[in-house]
């Protein structure tokens, strides 16, 4: 059984948009917070827009059956690591994959070799995202600024990304994920952008886990595309300059193609304590973690630590 209270707010978020209470004993609360679109269409009951930024919030008591059920999609029943609470778990999580090339030269091997055992961290990661429960997954996998690296290096990435994508299309869709791709696709060939928009429209009603891949991606580029996208309807006089707010904004972003809130918990890897022009608007309330490890070495237990460390915090998104 559940009942719906909806009240206003003015100006900004009071409590928390899609977790429940963080308690590091136990969670005790199943009160779950949500945003209401003024803008969007309508959502489900207890499915959370994009963002926690929005200025109406609805309060949504549920019951236990509806906690195991997010938007329909039953979460798994596998147990999670000790210490680890499936109700506070982050819904959306951002990686900044950092330390790929550190880690091949630590060796003594070649930068490539970084990459691919990168990219085995990555394939761990979905899985256990998959596992817990967490519903979509957003890496940095290819900055804006990373085209000014050695052209053989943007090419293995490149590479990397299209292989990928061909080798694992497959379970893509036998798993029920979900693929996106953000950023500047105008840069890359078109063989991979034509690649890029296949995998998305395959896998676009893929409801069990969503990975997003930045790409040719920045936090500035990302705000300027949005800018220009919200000028252009003023031009048309399809809006005011006065309808821009918020939510208009959130909507422009490119990040409008996750049907969930903005990344609760972003991880960054290699002991470097910064967001690197990294989904900027979408971090705005995002909890920060900076791991020591390389990305390689970014295992299951530092994955653990990073999450035991989120669902000690408690979210007061500035109230
Ligand atoms: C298909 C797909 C999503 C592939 C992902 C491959 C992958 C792991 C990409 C990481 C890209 C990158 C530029 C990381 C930054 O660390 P760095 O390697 O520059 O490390 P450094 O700080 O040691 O130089």
């Amino acid at each position: 059984m559940s009942f719906t209270l909806q009240f206003s707010l003015p100006s900004r978020p009071l409590i928390a948009t899609n977790t429940t209470t963080l308690s590091p004993i136990r969670p005790v609360t199943n009160l779950r917070f949500k945003p209401a679109p003024p803008l969007s269409p309508p959502s489900l009951l207890i499915k959370p827009p994009l963002c926690a930024s929005t200025q109406q919030r609805q309060l949504v008591v549920s019951g236990e059956d509806e906690l195991k059920s997010i938007n329909g999609a039953q979460e798994e029943n596998v147990p999670l690591p000790v210490g680890l609470w499936r109700e506070s778990m982050p819904k959306h999580v951002a990686v900044i994959m950092d330390g790929n090339r550190r880690w091949a030269r630590l060796r003594g091997l070649p930068v490539d070799s970084g990459y691919e055992a990168g990219v085995k961290s990555l394939r761990a990661m979905v899985e256990l995202c998959c596992k817990w429960g967490i519903r979509v997954l957003t890496v940095f996998a290819f900055s804006s600024d990373n085209w000014f690296r050695p052209k053989m290096e943007v090419e293995f990435l490149m590479s990397v990304l299209e292989e990928g994508v061909k080798e694992e299309m497959e379970s893509f869709l036998r798993d029920n994920v979900r693929i996106s791709v953000i950023g500047d696709l105008s840069k890359l060939q078109k063989s991979l952008v034509e690649l890029i928009m296949h995998v998305e429209e395959t896998t676009k009603n893929n409801t069990r886990f969503q990975l997003i891949v930045a790409v040719s991606y920045s936090g500035q580029y990302d705000l300027v595309q949005a800018c220009q996208r919200i000028a252009m309807k003023v031009k048309d006089g399809v809006i005011e300059p006065n309808d821009v707010n918020e939510s208009l904004i959130e909507q422009e972003l490119e990040t409008n193609c996750t049907e969930f809130p903005y990344p609760d918990l972003l991880i960054r890897t290699s002991g470097e304590l910064r967001v690197s022009n990294f989904m900027l608007w979408q971090l705005a309330y995002t909890e920060l973690f900076f791991a020591q490890s390389l990305w390689p070495d970014f295992g299951e237990a530092e994955f653990i630590e990073a999450l035991r460390s989120f669902q000690r915090r408690r979210r007061s998104y500035g109230g």
